[in-house]
């Protein structure tokens, strides 16, 4: 039979610590049943490929979280793209990569670029030397200063981005304590989503407006156009602010990987590869057997949920060189960080470009950067990131 692991993924101790769990899955075989919830999960890195691969079995139009949305009602309107199978999926993809792609993020590097370097400088506007929370003033201060103009949303009430999006991870978990108040704090903000989301709302000219208008010429209907803009909204802002905190963490823990980027800025890019491979802001993510299978020998009936454990497979032994170490020099391609298959981020070029930015202004304007403190996680269903990085900064 299936080997039976009764950790709890969500659980605050295995949220906090999740790499005992992740041994033990790895370890446990190439599929285990995780008996607190009925589901399988997969830790290896072959594994997760493989069910990421074949999307046709492993479906994610019946959920990517715990529910089965043949059997439970979503918590909203499923999202076209994360929560779709082809063709569906294909059309909204298509719709998405017509603004998700290398040329808008040529168009936007420079101003990305010049609002990272500004933010850096500001920093030092008393001294060279300065204390900060490295999340509030600059994990999450510079996503929010660059991601609502790139849309186009409105001035006010962007402070509603991040409790919406903390929603929408506690919601592929199960209904614990993170997932109750998440609901609470997010459905405040969902309001302003939905209306920001409104075909017309967003600001001419920018990029929510043109999103809008490819889904229309692609025959997306107005709430299809809203819901397709509302993707972006959910996922295009915590996740950044998770991997670019963690990226910090990383940088002033490891001071032989600092000064490698310190001696080539140009390094940012794949200092924030390394922590998306290492850290794995999305920890983990479901699909449903839509038809039994079989996965390394072992059977899989249909609807059953497998758990994918993305950090898990992104630290194999099987497959990563020390897997857990912060390497630079490492050759990062290949991590399911960002996922793997027709479902891979579509977001991921402007993750790397939010990243490369802020880390290349770091490496050119400061000279050490360290943890003076305790840093405190964010507990979520589904995201690991920070919630308070203390740091000294001293200026180059
Ligand atoms: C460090 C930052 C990020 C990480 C770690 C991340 C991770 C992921 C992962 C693992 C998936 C695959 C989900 C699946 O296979 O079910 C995904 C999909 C997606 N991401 Fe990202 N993401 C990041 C940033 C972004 C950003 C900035 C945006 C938008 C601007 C975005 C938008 C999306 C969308 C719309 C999808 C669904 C794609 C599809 O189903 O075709 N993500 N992301
Ligand atoms: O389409 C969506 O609403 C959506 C929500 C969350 C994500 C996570 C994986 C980054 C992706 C898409």
């Amino acid at each position: 039979g299936v080997p039976s692991v009764d950790h709890d993924p969500f659980s605050d101790a295995t949220l906090t610590d999740p790499y005992p769990m992740h041994e033990a899955l790895r370890e446990a075989g190439p599929v285990a049943w995780l008996s607190q919830y009925g589901v399988y999960a997969v830790a290896r890195y072959d594994e997760v490929v493989h069910v990421l691969q074949n999307h046709e079995i492993f479906v994610s139009g019946r959920g990517v979280g715990l529910s089965d949305y043949r059997k439970n009602k979503p918590w909203r309107p499923p999202s076209l793209l994360l929560e779709a199978d082809p063709p569906q999926h294909t059309r909204a993809r298509k719709v998405a990569t017509s603004v998700f792609n290398p040329k808008t993020m040529r168009q936007i590097r420079d101003e990305f670029q010049q609002a990272a370097d500004r933010m850096v400088e500001a920093l030092f506007s008393d001294g060279d030397t300065v204390e900060i929370d490295g999340v509030a003033d600059l994990a999450a201060a510079y996503p929010l200063s660059v991601f609502p103009d790139f849309i186009g949303l409105s001035e006010e009430g962007r402070e509603n981005l991040l409790p919406y999006g903390n929603m929408a991870f506690n919601a592929f978990g199960p209904p614990n304590r993170l997932f109750e108040q998440a609901m609470v704090d997010g459905g405040k903000a969902t309001p302003w989503i939905t209306e920001q989301c409104v075909v017309g709302t967003p600001k001419p000219g920018r990029f929510g407006a043109t999103l809008h208008e490819k889904a229309l010429e692609a025959g997306l209907d107005e709430d299809e156009a809203a819901r397709l803009l509302r993707s972006f909204l959910t996922a295009g802002v915590d996740t950044t602010v998770h991997g670019i905190g963690a990226a910090l963490r990383e940088l002033a823990e490891h001071p032989e990987q600092w000064a490698l980027l310190r001696q080539d800025p140009s390094t940012a890019r794949v200092a924030f590869d390394e922590t998306v491979r290492l850290v794995s802001p999305v920890q983990t993510f479901f699909r449903t057997v839509n038809e039994d299978t079989e996965v390394s020998g072992v059977p899989l009936p249909e609807g059953s949920k497998v758990l994918m454990f993305l950090a898990a497979a992104n630290r194999d032994p099987r497959h990563w060189e020390a897997p857990d170490s912060f390497d630079l020099t490492r050759q990062t391609s290949g991590h399911v960080g960002f996922g793997f298959g027709i479902h891979s981020c579509v977001g991921q070029i402007m993750a790397r470009l939010e990243g490369q930015c802020l880390l290349g202004a770091l490496a050119r304007k400061v000279a050490t950067i360290e943890v003076v403190g305790e840093a405190e996680l964010q507990l979520n269903n589904t995201l690991r990131g920070w919630e308070r990085l203390p740091l000294r900064l001293t200026a180059a």
